[in-house]
Order: C-alpha cells, then sequence, then structure tokens
C-alpha cells in the first residue's frame, strides 16, 4: 500500500513527494510552495479536458463501428469519407502555414542523423544511449551480422584476425567512397600526417597525396607529424579516424589505425513511454530520477559485465585541434528528448480530492520538464540543450485537438516553471490514424514549438487494425509493411511536413528498426528512409546507430527533401485503403502460423512485463529471429488476434488452445533464467498468462486497442503478489 502525502486538493505519494522536495525541487530555481500550488491548479484545470478528449475518442471509435457493421460488405468510399468528414474524424483543413519554432538545437533542425531510443528507467541503457553520440564501427562491424560468420571468420571467444581483416577491409572501402583521397586508397596509407593545414596521406610506395575533398578535414588530436585522431566530416556528421599503433587493433595495421569512430545517434530519446513499465509512483521515480541525473550530468550505473565491475557515467565533449591550429570542442554526448507518455492514463502517484488519479501525460508533463529545467539553468557539468530547450516527444495523439490540448498543457507548464513561452518544444508521434488524416492541422496547434514529426508505424499499424475492426478480417500482419494505406502514409508524412515548413527547422522522423540483431539486412534496407524523405530514423542500439549512420554519408537528405518539396502530394485517398484481406480463406497452416506468431511474440514480452517490469524486450518469433518488442508491437498483435477473433476467422478454443502451447514455449525460451516463473505450470494462477489472454479476448473494447490500461492492471497485481509474498 501507497502512503500519500496531502498537498493542497492533492494527494501525492510519499515516494514522489520525497523525490520532487528533495531531488528534483532543490537547485532548479523553482519556489516549492509556489509549485504544488501552481501544480495542483493545473491538474485541475486540464484534467475535466483531458477526459473529455478520451471520451471523444470512444465516441468516434463507436460511431465507426456501426458505420461498418451497417455497410458489412459493402465499402463505398465517397460515403465512408462523407461519414468520416461527419463526424469529424475527417477536419476541415486549415490555411497554409509555416512553422516558426525558433531555438532549436541543430542537431535537430539541421543535422540528419540516426534517433536511437532507449527505455529511460534503465540507467545503464540510458548513460549508454546518451554516450552513443559516438560508436565503434570497427565494434558494430565486427560484433553484428554486418559481417557474416562464415567458415573462419566467426566471431569467436577471443579476436578473430580474418573476421578483423574483413573488419578493415569495409572500413576502408567506406573511407574510400566517402572521403576519398585523390587516386589513392585509405588501405595504401602508411602515414597520416597535418601539414600546413591539410591531411596529408603517406603512401605505400612513398608518394604523398590528399583528401579530394580537403574541406572534409577538421581536426585531429596529438601532434602534426604523428597525429592520434584525424577528424573528418560529410553531410555534416563527423568520423574519427583513431591511429594507436600500440593498440592490438593498430598494431596489425599499417598506419596503426585501431579504430574507426562514427558519429552515430545525433538524438536520442529516453523514453518513459513504450519501452518502460512504470505503473506507480516506485516506477515513475525511477524514470523521473535517471532523467535528472541526465540533466544534471551526475548518472551512473555500475554493473558487472565480462566479469568486472563496470561504472558508467556520460561522455564528456570531444576536444580537437582545427586545421588552422584553434581547438574546437564537439558535444560528446547524444541530445537528449525525453518522451512522455500520452493523454489516455491516470495514474496513482497522485490522487485529486475524490481521490481520483489524475492523467499521467499531465505529471509527465511537468516533472520531466522540471528536471530538464536543470539543463537550461546549467547546473550540469555537461550541456543537453546549446540552444536552452526542453524537447518532449508527445505520443498516441488523436487528431488536432489533442495537440491543441498538448500545446496548452505545454504553455501552462512553462508559466509554472517560470520558462519563456515555447521553451518547451514538441515532437508530435504520428501514429494515430485520426492525426495521419489531419497531420496538417496538427502541426499547425503546434507550429511555435514543434521539432519533429515521426511515423511511429507500430502503433499506427494497431490503430489502423483497431479503427477498422469491423470492417473486415485484417490481411496478415507481415503483409501490413506492403499495404497502400502504410505507404500513402510514411509518403504523406514527408509531404505534409514540408509543406509546413519543417526543412531545415524540424526533423521528419521515420520508425524503428525492430529487428536488432539483424544488421546487415538494416544496412541494406534503412537507407530507403532517408531515400524517402526522413532526415533521423529510430534505431534500437548504440551498435545499430553506428551502422545507420553509414547511410546518412551515401544519402544526401537535404537534396531529397528540397525535390520533395517541389512535388507536394495529398496521399489520404490511399490512407483511407482499410487493409481488409479481399480473400480470407487462408489455410488451416496459414491460420495456424498467424496465430503462433502473434501469440509468441504477445506471452514473451508480457511475461517480462507483467513478472519483471520490463518494458522492452527482444523475442524470438516463430523463425527464431530476436524482434524488438515494446507496447507498440503488442498492441499490433493484440489486435490482430482480436480482430480475427471478431470476424470468425479463428474461434476462441483456437485461440486459448494457442495461447496456452506458445506459452510452453515461451516457458522453454526462458528456463535459463532463475526468476523466471513460468505460465504453463497454471495457467489460471498466472498473473502474466491472464494478461496476455485479456489483451486479445477483451482486445475488441481495449481504448484504441490499447494495451496499457490490461498490463498497468496486472503488473500492479503482480506486485501486491510479490509484496504479500516478501512478508
Ligand atoms: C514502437 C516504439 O515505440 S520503438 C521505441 C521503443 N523501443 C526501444 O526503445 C528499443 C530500445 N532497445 C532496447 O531496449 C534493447 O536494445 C532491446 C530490449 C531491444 C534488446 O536488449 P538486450 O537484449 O539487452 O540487448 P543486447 O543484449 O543485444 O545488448 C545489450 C547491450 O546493448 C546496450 N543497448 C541495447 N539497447 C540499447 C539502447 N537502446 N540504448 C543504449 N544501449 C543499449 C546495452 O547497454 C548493453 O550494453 P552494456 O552491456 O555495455 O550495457
Ligand atoms: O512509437 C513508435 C511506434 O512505431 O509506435
Ligand atoms: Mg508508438
Amino acid at each position: 500500500m501507497s502512503d500519500y502525502v496531502k498537498v493542497g486538493n492533492l494527494e501525492v505519494d510519499s515516494k514522489l513527494y520525497e523525490f520532487i522536495v528533495s531531488e528534483a525541487l532543490p537547485e532548479s530555481g523553482v519556489d516549492q510552495d509556489q509549485f504544488w500550488e501552481d501544480f495542483d491548479t493545473l491538474i485541475h484545470e486540464l484534467t475535466p479536458i483531458n477526459k473529455d478528449l478520451l471520451a471523444k475518442r470512444d465516441k468516434i471509435q463507436k460511431q465507426i463501428d456501426t458505420w461498418h457493421n451497417e455497410h458489412s460488405g459493402f465499402y463505398d468510399k465517397d460515403s465512408y469519407k462523407e461519414f468520416l468528414k461527419e463526424i469529424n474524424y475527417l477536419e476541415p483543413e486549415g490555411e497554409d502555414f509555416t512553422i516558426t519554432t525558433k531555438d532549436v538545437d541543430d542537431e535537430i533542425a539541421v543535422q540528419a542523423g540516426p534517433q536511437l531510443v532507449v527505455p529511460a528507467d534503465n540507467a545503464r541503457y540510458a548513460l549508454n544511449a546518451a554516450n552513443a553520440r559516438y560508436g565503434s564501427l570497427y565494434d558494430a562491424l565486427y560484433g553484428t551480422d554486418a559481417i557474416p560468420e562464415e567458415e573462419g571468420f566467426e566471431k569467436g571467444n577471443s579476436y578473430n584476425p580474418k573476421r578483423g581483416e574483413k573488419v578493415v577491409a569495409y572500413a576502408k572501402a567506406f573511407l574510400d567512397e566517402i572521403f576519398a583521397l585523390e587516386q589513392a586508397s585509405h588501405k595504401d596509407v602508411v602515414t597520416y600526417a597535418i601539414e600546413a593545414g591539410t591531411l596529408a596521406a603517406i603512401l605505400q610506395n612513398g608518394e604523398k597525396v590528399t583528401l579530394k575533398n580537403q574541406a572534409q578535414f577538421k581536426g585531429y588530436q596529438g601532434s602534426p607529424s604523428e597525429p592520434s585522431a584525424i577528424l573528418l566530416q560529410n553531410h555534416g556528421l563527423h568520423l574519427e579516424i583513431e591511429i594507436n599503433p600500440n593498440h592490438p587493433v593498430g598494431k596489425r595495421d599499417p598506419v596503426g589505425i585501431s579504430d574507426i569512430v562514427m558519429e552515430s545517434a545525433t538524438t536520442t530519446i529516453m523514453d518513459c513511454e513504450d519501452s518502460v513499465a512504470a505503473v506507480d509512483a516506485e516506477d515513475k521515480v525511477l524514470v523521473y530520477r535517471n532523467l535528472l541525473g541526465l540533466m544534471k550530468g551526475r548518472l551512473k550505473a555500475t554493473f558487472q559485465k565480462s566479469g568486472r565491475t563496470v561504472t558508467r557515467n556520460l561522455n564528456p565533449d570531444r576536444k580537437y585541434i582545427t586545421p588552422e591550429g584553434e581547438d574546437i570542442t564537439l558535444h560528446g554526448r547524444s541530445l537528449m528528448f525525453m518522451r512522455n507518455v500520452g493523454h489516455l492514463m491516470t495514474t496513482p502517484s497522485i490522487l485529486d480530492e475524490k481521490g481520483e488519479e489524475v492523467p499521467e501525460g499531465i505529471m509527465d508533463g511537468v516533472l520531466t520538464s522540471l528536471v530538464a529545467r536543470h539543463d537550461l539553468i546549467r547546473n550540469s557539468r555537461y550541456e543537453n540543450s546549446a540552444k536552452k530547450s526542453i524537447y518532449i516527444v508527445k505520443p498516441k495523439m488523436h487528431g488536432s485537438e489533442e495537440v491543441a490540448f498538448a500545446n496548452d498543457l505545454f504553455n501552462r507548464i512553462e508559466d509554472l516553471l517560470k520558462l519563456n513561452r515555447n521553451t518547451i518544444k514538441m515532437g508530435i508521434m504520428d501514429e494515430e490514424r485520426r492525426t495521419t488524416l489531419n497531420l496538417k492541422n496538427c502541426i499547425e496547434k503546434a507550429k511555435e514549438r514543434i521539432v519533429f514529426i515521426n511515423t511511429g508505424f507500430l502503433d499506427r499499424t494497431g490503430d489502423e487494425i483497431h479503427s477498422s475492426m469491423a470492417a473486415g478480417p485484417m490481411i496478415r500482419k507481415k503483409e501490413m509493411k506492403g499495404s497502400k494505406w502504410l505507404d500513402a502514409y510514411e509518403k504523406s508524412n514527408v509531404s505534409v511536413g514540408l509543406e509546413a515548413g519543417l526543412f531545415g527547422r524540424a526533423q521528419i522522423g521515420k520508425g524503428m528498426w525492430a529487428m536488432p540483431e539483424m544488421m546487415k539486412a538494416m544496412l541494406e534496407e534503412k537507407g530507403s528512409q532517408l531515400k524517402a524523405g526522413a532526415n533521423t530514423a529510430w534505431v534500437p542500439s548504440p551498435t545499430a546507430a553506428t551502422l545507420h549512420a553509414i547511410h546518412y554519408h551515401y544519402y544526401n537528405v537535404k537534396a531529397t527533401q528540397q525535390q520533395i518539396a517541389a512535388n507536394i502530394q495529398d496521399y489520404r485517398e490511399d490512407i483511407l485503403e482499410i487493409p481488409v484481406a479481399e480473400n480470407s480463406d487462408w489455410s488451416e497452416e496459414e491460420i495456424q502460423e498467424e496465430l503462433d506468431n502473434n501469440a509468441q511474440g504477445i506471452l514473451g514480452y508480457v511475461v517480462r512485463w507483467v513478472n519483471h517490469g520490463v518494458g522492452c524486450s527482444k523475442v524470438p518469433d516463430i523463425h527464431n529471429i530476436g524482434l524488438m518488442e515494446d507496447r507498440a508491437t503488442l498492441r499490433i498483435s493484440s489486435q490482430h488476434m482480436a480482430n480475427w477473433l471478431h470476424q470468425n476467422i479463428v474461434a476462441g478454443e483456437q485461440v486459448l488452445e494457442t495461447m496456452k502451447r506458445m506459452a510452453k514455449v515461451v516457458d522453454q525460451q526462458n528456463a535459463g533464467d532463475p526468476d523466471y516463473q513460468p505460465m504453463a505450470e497454471n495457467y489460471d494462477q498466472s498473473i502474466a498468462f491472464q494478461a496476455a489472454c485479456d489483451l486479445v479476448f477483451k482486445g475488441l473494447s481495449q481504448p484504441n486497442g490499447y494495451t496499457e490500461p490490461i498490463l498497468h492492471k496486472r503488473r500492479l497485481e503482480r506486485k501486491q503478489q510479490l509484496l504479500l509474498n516478501k512478508v
């Protein structure tokens, strides 16, 4: 049971209260009494509006369900569109405008680069992510399938020089393409030196050459005749050639290169949303405390790795000498956003005078801004935002009225924390159908503070299924990526963003690479997001950020965006193409395969969420490929199963049999974990198994198909069970 502290008209969980008064408020420049008074007022004034917006979502969904039920088997696009206009699902489009966001850091406004996402409740990972601004290309290639493990080239338990040679060859070929020397290859260089402000490369045959494009040479470390690092830049992204002939790798290299370090995650999203499991004040404080530590530059994590105790801190900035002999400092860490939760959930961390939970999104907005205020007033040895802005990503908003509400909330938070208007910048996740269709209006509502739009295609797919649940059986999950609506949605996002003037002012981002172990495939495929007009795209790990950075060197995203901007198109007609299967006579095997796959993903993820409070996991699919699963992927799988159930493609008994069988598979996969509690031993008693079943069998009635209400309820139940077992 939680203890609550009464503050004004609020009851604040004592854990949260203590954190705010003893850690977040001190040195923040915000007066404590004033803070509580204003926070209280803000919650009371904005909660009813928040509730109304949620009621509107429910009403709209019911209207859509009814429409489909009344038009079953007959789908006339024009009458469908008319209906969507009538219920204001399709909003009347406003006048043209251009966003006017000011004080945006270059990493967002100007610089294209990978965007890393990390669960903010994990200090070890969060620090790793903040430090992922620069990453080792050699490690990323050596440690992943980017270099296939053919016979003789395995990673092995100790350094495999044959694999190492492939890594070096790959990296030097990349250098030759992006940082070409005049009629020579980097692999033939025996000495790099700085001569009269230029980079000289001396070849095996004694010839001296330089870069084709001397402007790419930006600096060095060490002495001009024996540099220990050479700093290059292309498309605004840096790359460092590290030279250390005493290093085990450098020793084998003719010029002593020990590594090639790539500027990687230019920005990172510290996620308080879909990759975390934060259901009460205890969990929320963990998230906020990590964010505070990041903003104050003091976060550290100590852990065991490879038999050693490691302590991880934030990386310092990076110092070089320019070709002209001046000192320069580069930002050593990724620029941090904080993803708040959306408008849906309430939290037991704060109750109002009626004992009702308050909206979690409002609490997140206030408290993440409060912790970021420490960065603005430079309470840290490291800067996050050089421009003194706070970057908040707001997910899962439906339509422009909800964006306007988030904008009002941010105004109110600025007043509460005595921040200049529009200090708090907003990233809008374009991940709900009503936002996609009305994106222009959505951007307009935040036009003075918007810094990104991002196609969260995973949530968006879940919403696609739920929105049209009654329209018919959906195509198979793996076919969604090739569907018409999704292609149009991705194109539309870029087009609308460019039309609204995001070029040079804000990010146009694309979604997550959800196969963290498939780096070769990522290298082959993820460049397509840049060709489609994105200037950032999501990666699940620092290694993926380093490898994805390669794409930004090959593709000129500014030129691509300019081309697209010259040919703005309206894609809404295709966005409205509902992905119901034209022919739903799948074979028994196909149906079972679809169910097995979804059930395995759901159970593998949910069991760790509910039993261990882990919000993002790598879960093997039925082909044994480890997939990143978070709440958005869970939304897709659970809604897909719910749709096939609702549309009578499968019967409840078959679904339950599948869930039980797959629970055994998941138990087996986790057999090596001593803390794991098997589900199959007692299906009825396993809270995790029950949660997974609820997500499917009650999927139809979940608000917009979201998974949070069931996950939170079941996790709280599990926490309670653990507490009672301890007593
Ligand atoms: C739809 C959406 O909303 S997508 C956004 C939400 N998704 C995410 O945020 C994905 C974030 N990624 C992750 O959480 C993880 O990469 C997972 C869960 C997918 C895989 O995690 P694991 O199985 O632990 O990964 P794995 O064992 O391969 O690697 C662990 C190492 O990589 C690091 N790592 C992995 N992911 C990240 C990350 N996102 N940020 C920083 N470091 C990371 C860890 O710090 C660890 O290194 P360390 O031992 O030096 O600390
Ligand atoms: O948040 C990202 C998504 O794809 O959903
Ligand atoms: Mg999402």
